[in-house]
């Protein structure tokens, strides 16, 4: 797909779609809840469609109209033993959630995904689940999909995550629900807190202290109604867009800025970006805001580093992009987990900006970015991730001939409209 720098700056309003993980768990915890749980402003992108299509192989009712979704939960213990494979796609939410489900149930299940979820690392999700008394492996042995989980009676257990990533917390509180006991799980910085909030609705005893997450077992969950706020991942590429395209100002509205999410803002506001939160209330517990962004001249970069970078991890790829059109050095730290996304974003995004003619040099555990030289278009691949492609349809629009991007339609993991949305936004 060929892209070029834009002729007009981007304008108008913009409505997002619905938050990927707020959606993934929109539908897994109706699913094993009682009652009806019907969600409004679900991401139909195809990695919570793979969610969908896992619990339909269980025997959960689901109806998806473009207008809501219907999960007919059938209780904590309502899963019956899927007949085939479950299929998680290209998503690793799925796996790791649904594994902690799984852990609890009495039969056993497998489940693999596409050959990029095949490469990613379930030891972290495999050993605190062992601890819990489940019998999960890695059918091939590498510590990856696919995975074959017998759940039984869990134990309670305390687990220190050697990674801040709410995909390990989930597994773990999930499962925590089918243990004999507390369960609780500390992690080294805070991650998306989506989890506790919701199924604390839900009506599980879940406490947060700090970096700790901690849930009873056994609850009485009941289907809940839920509006999914506008996903702030997705936001972050019209940001972004607006912020270096002259003469831009967007209005993005209904977006998702709770603060274990928020870390594009925060940085953005360090480079001197010109965005002003407007409308900010909560929903279903989930702080919301429309965000009205301007074009800034005069972006400086900054340092990203330690305790923010859960808050923006799917974000670092445009946030590259953001640094590569400001001026002065912007450096990212202690952002390994990037290695072990969709693909490795810490190389590819080094490659592919170099390509452009970007000043940038890797790092162990990031890059650094000496920003503001005139970016050149190139032919780059996506890897079939999801945000390679589109951070670099936002590059495209600033830089000075035409950008090819291959494989770019990986967008509808996350965003199957995106193309359209931009472009409408450039009209
Ligand atoms: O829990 C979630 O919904 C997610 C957590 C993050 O992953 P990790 O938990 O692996 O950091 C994030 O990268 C992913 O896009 C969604
Ligand atoms: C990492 C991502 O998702 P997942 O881990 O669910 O595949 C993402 O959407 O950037």
């Amino acid at each position: 797909m060929e892209f070029h720098k834009t002729e007009k700056p981007l304008r108008g309003e913009i409505t997002i779609p619905g938050d990927k993980s707020i959606s993934h768990r929109s539908v897994m915890f109706g699913a094993i809840s009682q009652g009806t749980t019907e969600i409004t402003n679900f991401l139909q992108g195809q990695d919570c469609l793979s969610t969908i299509s896992c619990f339909r192989k269980m025997g959960i009712e689901i109806e998806n109209t473009s207008e809501r979704i219907l999960v007919h939960g059938r209780g904590l213990h309502g899963l019956t033993a899927p007949t085939e494979i479950l299929d998680v796609g290209n998503s690793g939410t799925t796996t790791r959630l649904i594994s902690g489900i799984l852990a609890g149930q009495d039969f056993t299940s497998e489940l693999t995904g596409d050959a990029s979820i095949q490469k990613r690392p379930m030891g972290r999700i495999i050993k605190p689940l062992s601890m819990m008394d489940a019998t999960i492996e890695s059918i091939k042995g590498n510590g990856c999909a696919p995975l074959r989980i017998s759940g039984h009676a869990l134990k309670g257990i305390h687990y220190q995550s050697p990674v801040a990533s709410a995909q390990v917390k989930s597994s773990i509180l999930l499962a925590g629900l089918y243990a004999d006991g507390k369960t609780s799980v500390t992690e080294p910085a805070l991650s998306r807190n989506h989890t506790e909030i919701m199924l604390r609705s839900f009506g599980a005893t879940v406490t947060s202290e700090g970096t700790t997450a901690s849930i009873l077992p056994d609850p009485d969950l009941h289907g809940q109604k839920i509006e999914v706020p506008g996903d702030i991942s997705s936001a972050a590429y019209f940001i972004v867009a607006a912020l270096i395209v002259p003469g831009s100002e967007i209005l993005i509205k209904n977006c998702g800025i709770n603060e274990t999410r928020d870390g594009i803002l925060r940085v953005c506001r360090a480079m001197g970006a010109d965005i002003t939160v407007l409308n900010a209330h909560t929903s279903g517990g989930e702080a919301v805001a429309d965000l009205l962004v301007r074009y800034t001249p005069d972006l400086k970069g900054c340092v990203i580093e330690g305790d923010i970078i859960p808050t923006l991890i799917d974000e670092i790829p445009v946030i590259a992009v953001l640094a590569a059109f400001a001026d002065g050095t912007t450096t990212i730290r202690n952002a390994e987990e990037l290695k072990v996304k969709e693909s490795n974003r810490l190389d590819i995004m080094v490659h592919h900006l170099s390509e452009m003619g970007c000043d940038i040099t890797g790092t162990e555990d990031g890059m650094i970015i000496n920003g503001g030289k005139t970016l050149q278009g190139a032919v780059l691949d996506s890897f079939l991730d999801h945000r390679i492609a589109m951070s670099f349809a936002i590059a495209s629009l600033a830089c000075e001939s035409t950008l090819t991007i291959r494989r770019a339609d990986c967008v509808n993991i996350s965003y199957p409209a995106f193309y359209q949305d931009l472009e409408r936004l450039c009209r």
